[in-house]
């Protein structure tokens, strides 16, 4: 039996192929089933500390469902900057997990394997005559970047400021018109029904400077913004740049921030346990203390790093010792975390 939604995106598709025949067009006013409103409800529970980044999703993300952007290009374009593990990657994950239901429905593209000029290949496929061509095989994946009628693909470029210059020049033409004709000449990926991600963390490194510079906080954001916008503008050409719609700056994950992001990664930990019919509460000085610990160069990823290091060993003693126990407190002992049954009434 078909769920409802297959349905209605079965019937939307058929208009739209029938629009298409009778010459009028793709039909353009909401055909995307997601819920702008949900999506950003999944984005703001979940990504701490980029509150002017959400905005500028939750923006686009109307024009998007609007269905009033150029037809001729990708339905976005954006490109996200900031250090490791801010969230950038996160968003694309989130997005794809609200639109069609499953965290790496994506096409992602590391733009770290194609570091060298040849490696446009690799992108666009092996040019005729040569091994492969007939094929096709490219890096891409077409279905997560063509989506369907009622969702859109995602493709994600990650580590854009990795690739070479060739390979970059290579996006030229997805950016401009949403196409991208594979080396062979004989297929052409399309790219009009796609959220198009860029990463890179160009610049980050001149932000962090500023970060510590004892002037006030909105001062120093727009020091941090405007050498985050000359290294972008150093290391990428204006053509390139005037393509992209957005170009969206994350902040790093510190200081107050540390606390809510703990509390997220801490929520995913104990769904996990629930599942498994095991409850835990975590003492707020076992928090903290992961919280003094955090190491600012690797953001939110530390956190992750230290429940996995630290809270996750002292659980899995505590279950291996007692399978039968079922509800736990995780407690801070010289320094150590160690984990207590929890009478039961
Ligand atoms: N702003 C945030 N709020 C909550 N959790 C976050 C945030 N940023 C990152 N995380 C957590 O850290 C992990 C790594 O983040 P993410 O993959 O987005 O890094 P990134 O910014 O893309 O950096 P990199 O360039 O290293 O890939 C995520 O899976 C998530 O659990």
């Amino acid at each position: 039996m078909p769920f409802v939604n297959e349905l209605i995106e079965h019937n939307r598709t058929q208009i739209a192929q029938a629009s298409d025949r009778a010459g009028q067009g793709p039909i353009s006013a909401s055909r995307f089933l997601f819920d702008v409103e949900a999506v950003m409800a999944l984005l703001r529970s979940r990504i701490i500390g980029q509150d002017a980044v959400l905005g500028e999703i939750e923006a686009m993300l109307r024009v998007v469902k609007a269905g009033i952007g150029d037809p001729e290009r990708p339905l976005t374009v954006n490109l996200f900057l900031g250090p490791t593990g801010v969230g950038k990657t996160e968003i694309v994950r989130l997005l794809a997990q609200a639109i069609h239901g499953k965290p790496d429905a994506f096409c992602r593209i590391d733009m770290n394997t194609l570091a060298q000029e040849h490696y446009a290949a690799a992108l666009t496929g092996a040019p005729p005559g040569y091994v492969g061509s007939k094929e096709g095989t490219t890096l891409f994946d077409a279905e997560a970047i063509a989506g369907s009628f009622s969702r859109p693909g995602i493709v994600l470029f990650d580590e854009l400021e990795k690739a070479s210059r060739e390979v970059v020049r290579s996006l030229l033409n997805v950016l401009d018109s949403g196409r991208l004709t594979l080396a062979a000449g004989n297929r052409t990926l399309d790219f009009r029904n796609a959220l198009v991600f860029m990463t890179s963390n160009i610049g980050a490194r001149q932000a962090a400077r500023w970060e510590r510079w004892p002037i006030p906080r909105t001062g120093r954001s727009a020091l941090r913004s405007r050498s985050v916008r000359q290294a972008l503008h150093r290391h990428f050409d204006s053509e390139f740049l005037n393509r992209l719609d957005r170009t969206l700056q994350f902040d790093s994950i510190q200081g107050d921030r540390l606390m809510p992001v703990l509390d997220v990664e801490l929520s995913k930990l104990t769904q996990r346990l629930l599942r498994q019919g095991v409850q835990l509460q975590v003492d707020s000085a076992v928090k903290q203390a992961i919280c003094r610990t955090h190491d600012p160069r690797f953001g939110a990823r530390d956190v992750a790093r230290q429940l996995r290091t630290r809270l996750e060993p002292a659980v899995a003693d505590a279950l291996l010792r007692d399978p039968e126990g079922r509800a736990w407190r995780a407690l801070l002992h010289d320094d150590a975390i160690r984990l207590e049954p929890v009478a039961r009434d």
